[in-house]
């Protein structure tokens, strides 16, 4: 399945399966902007080709190349607005991004004049998962400086290279990068773990060990100093961050989080993309030097 989420219209059909009868669906975006329209409609075409279809192995969704992956990826990070019904049944497994390995550097060097945050480095800030493509078009040298470039952009994302974006489904599928969402799932989840800058909700998650540090960051736009003293920033921008805590009593701690919304769960899984194996913050975003 494939979608142009970036049309006027979300084709969630697939011209090649000789089997698809027919199963178009074209859902008109209410004001042709994905970020502001794909949280209702994306999600209803889903759900409806799953109740005529049955439930997918996995979906596969293609951005355009302009696309910002930020919010289609809170989006359908499963959240309490979500797990219900059929939307229950999807959750987020990870975000990979293909860089070409001819314009790439190039296209990184002009992102980082706009604001210092053009889409390509928001799309690879986003990424759980990075392809480094054409590696065949170009020098070892070239390559080495463009992976160090994606590798200041995005630490904790691995890079892979490849020619025609051949790679072992193992790096890309069943990644897990946002694990711990699972456990929205069971009956145990506690409420409010997953919460974003709209919710108000704060009181709640209180208790959760680096709540103080993430709500200065990630909503106040302050770097924590240690001290009294806030360093207000307000271009300060984390559009991921991922980490592992680590509590005196030994327990253990992992936080997602995807712009201003997170998720602080116990340890379960530890074969996770982009957790470190001991205690670490990983932030990725803008402002951030010396935090
Ligand atoms: N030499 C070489 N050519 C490639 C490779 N991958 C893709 N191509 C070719 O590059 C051309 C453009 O392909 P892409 O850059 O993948 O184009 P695209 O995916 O439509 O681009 P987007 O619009 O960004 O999605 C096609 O002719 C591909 O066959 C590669 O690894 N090596």
């Amino acid at each position: 399945m494939e979608q142009n989420i970036e049309a006027k219209a979300i084709n969630v059909s697939s011209h090649e399966d000789p089997m698809a009868e027919k199963s178009e669906e074209f859902l008109e975006l209410a004001n042709g902007c994905l970020c502001c329209s794909i949280k209702d409609a994306g999600i209803a075409a889903i759900e409806k080709l799953m109740e005529r279809k049955g439930a997918f192995d996995h979906i596969i969704l293609e951005t355009t190349g302009l696309a910002d992956p930020g919010p289609i990826a809170s989006m359908f990070w499963l959240n309490e607005e979500y797990s219900a019904g059929l939307r229950k049944q999807i959750s987020l497994d990870g975000v990979v991004c293909v860089v070409d390995a001819a314009f790439g550097q190039q296209q990184m060097e002009e992102d980082h004049s706009i604001d210092g945050i053009g889409e390509s480095l928001r799309q690879i800030a986003c990424s759980d998962v990075i392809l480094l493509n054409k590696v065949d078009l170009v020098s070892n040298d070239k390559l080495a400086v463009t992976e160090e470039m994606i590798h200041k952009v995005n630490p904790s994302a691995p890079i892979h290279r490849t020619i025609q974006a051949n790679i072992d489904l193992v790096h890309i599928m069943n990644i897990d990068a946002y694990a711990g969402v699972k456990q929205l799932q069971n009956d145990t989840f506690k409420p409010h773990q997953l919460c974003d800058a709209s919710d108000d909700c704060h009181d709640h998650i209180c208790q959760s060990p680096a709540t103080h540090y993430e709500l200065q960051l990630l909503w106040r736009h302050d770097k924590p100093t240690g001290g009294d003293h806030k360093d207000h920033n307000p271009s300060l921008r984390v559009l991921r961050c991922k980490g592992l805590f680590v509590l005196e009593t030994g327990e253990e701690f992992m936080l997602q989080g995807v712009q201003n919304m997170y998720e602080m769960t116990p340890v379960e899984a530890r074969d996770v993309v982009g957790i470190p194996d001991s205690g670490k913050l990983v932030l990725i975003g803008k402002g951030l030097d010396d935090t």
